[in-house]
């Protein structure tokens, strides 16, 4: 295999090592044993085989391309991200920069008709490919997750999948564009695209171009290219499930940087919940004995989100939701003394 190997940035370090690549055709029970492995351990994971179809992919990828392709003022039509809508440069609402320009677009079938008018010249074209490709990663994402409660032996199979089923999910969609970094001398240089941070959600379907960037953080300081690979979906737990499994899957931190000679382009599916749905843990991840206690109090999505965006890209969220007071009280404080 091929591994991607950039510049580090100032004090940095790559592993060379890809993470888990599942194929999907494989007999079910290995599957759902082995993505319960990479949630554990590296809370990333590819998929192959994995049934959304080249034609599905590629007609979302040609309107991506085509709307990157647009003059700066007719990408401003579809902006700005507040939070869904066009946004170049910027990343939040607290000042997060990074080199991106990207479009955030809502799921439910009424706000992909509305956004479209002004995203392309042919709206129904667009919102054909971009439902089209939302169902299919959202069967994708419900089937994983399906996957995941067997594997962790959760009884009710449809635990984590039902929340993103719901006609009112919160999910959103993501087009991310990497403009090549032109320097005047042509001498390598690396720029963060899109800095460190966890998704806050449920579990995100990410696609890419042959480009690579996308690198994982296990440790502080220590980053894991994910090799590019536009036949696979790069699939990553979110802060909420996390929760919902009482910390045994991890949501890690990773982020993009951009390649000095191509562009890279990424499309996101966040499967979220409703705004008013509760996260908590289904029974079988939580014992009352000292084994297991539950790491996080319930709390529901809106309240979540709402302090996800109150917060810097990079800010650690999760921990503010921890049952453990001392150590929610230490993360609240170092963050106000770096902001
Ligand atoms: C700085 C921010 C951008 C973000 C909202 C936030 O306040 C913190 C989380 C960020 C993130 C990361 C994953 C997704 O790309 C995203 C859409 C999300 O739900 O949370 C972004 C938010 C964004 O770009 O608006
Ligand atoms: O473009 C990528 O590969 C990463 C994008 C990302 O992490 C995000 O949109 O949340
Ligand atoms: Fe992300």
């Amino acid at each position: 295999m091929v591994l991607a190997s950039p510049t580090p940035l100032r004090n940095e370090k790559i592993l060379t090592l890809d993470i888990p690549i599942i194929d999907l055709s494989a007999e079910r029970s290995t599957v759902s044993k082995l993505i319960v492995k990479a949630c554990e351990k590296f809370g990333f994971f590819k998929v192959i085989n994995h049934g959304v179809s080249y034609e599905t992919i590629v007609k979302m990828e040609a309107e991506s391309l085509n709307f990157f392709a647009k003059p700066a003022i007719e990408k401003q039509a579809a902006g700005p991200p507040n939070p869904l809508g066009y946004g170049c440069k910027t990343i939040g609402f607290n000042g997060d920069m990074g080199e991106v320009e990207y479009l955030l677009l809502g799921t439910d079938p009424s706000s992909i008709d509305i956004k479209s008018k002004f995203i392309s010249t042919d709206p129904k074209k667009f919102s054909s490919a971009l439902s089209g490709y939302v169902e299919a990663v959202r069967d994708l994402a419900c089937e994983l997750l399906d996957l995941m409660a067997e594997g962790l032996w959760v009884q009710d199979r449809s635990y984590f999948s039902r929340m993103i089923r719901a006609v009112d999910s919160d999910s959103c969609f993501r087009l991310n564009h990497y403009p090549p970094v032109i320097t005047k001398d042509s001498a390598l240089t690396t720029r963060v695209g899109f800095g460190e941070h966890s998704d806050p959600q449920i579990l995100t379907v990410l696609r890419s171009n042959a480009v690579d960037g996308l690198q994982i953080s296990l440790d502080r300081d220590v980053w894991i290219p994910v090799s590019p690979d536009p036949a696979a979906f790069c699939v990553n737990v979110g802060d909420v499930l996390q929760a919902m499994t009482n910390g045994r899957f991890v949501s890690v931190r990773h982020r993009a940087l951009s390649n000095t000679s191509k562009a890279r382009m990424s499309m996101a599916f966040f499967g979220a919940p409703s705004l008013t749905a509760w996260v908590s843990c289904p029974p079988e991840m939580v014992t009352e004995s000292s084994s297991s206690p539950s790491l996080y109090r319930a709390f529901t999505w809106a309240e979540y989100k709402a302090v996800a965006y109150s917060l810097r890209l990079g800010d650690s969220r999760l921990e503010l939701f921890r049952n453990c007071t001392h150590e929610r009280d230490d993360t609240i404080a170092a963050q106000q003394k770096v902001a």
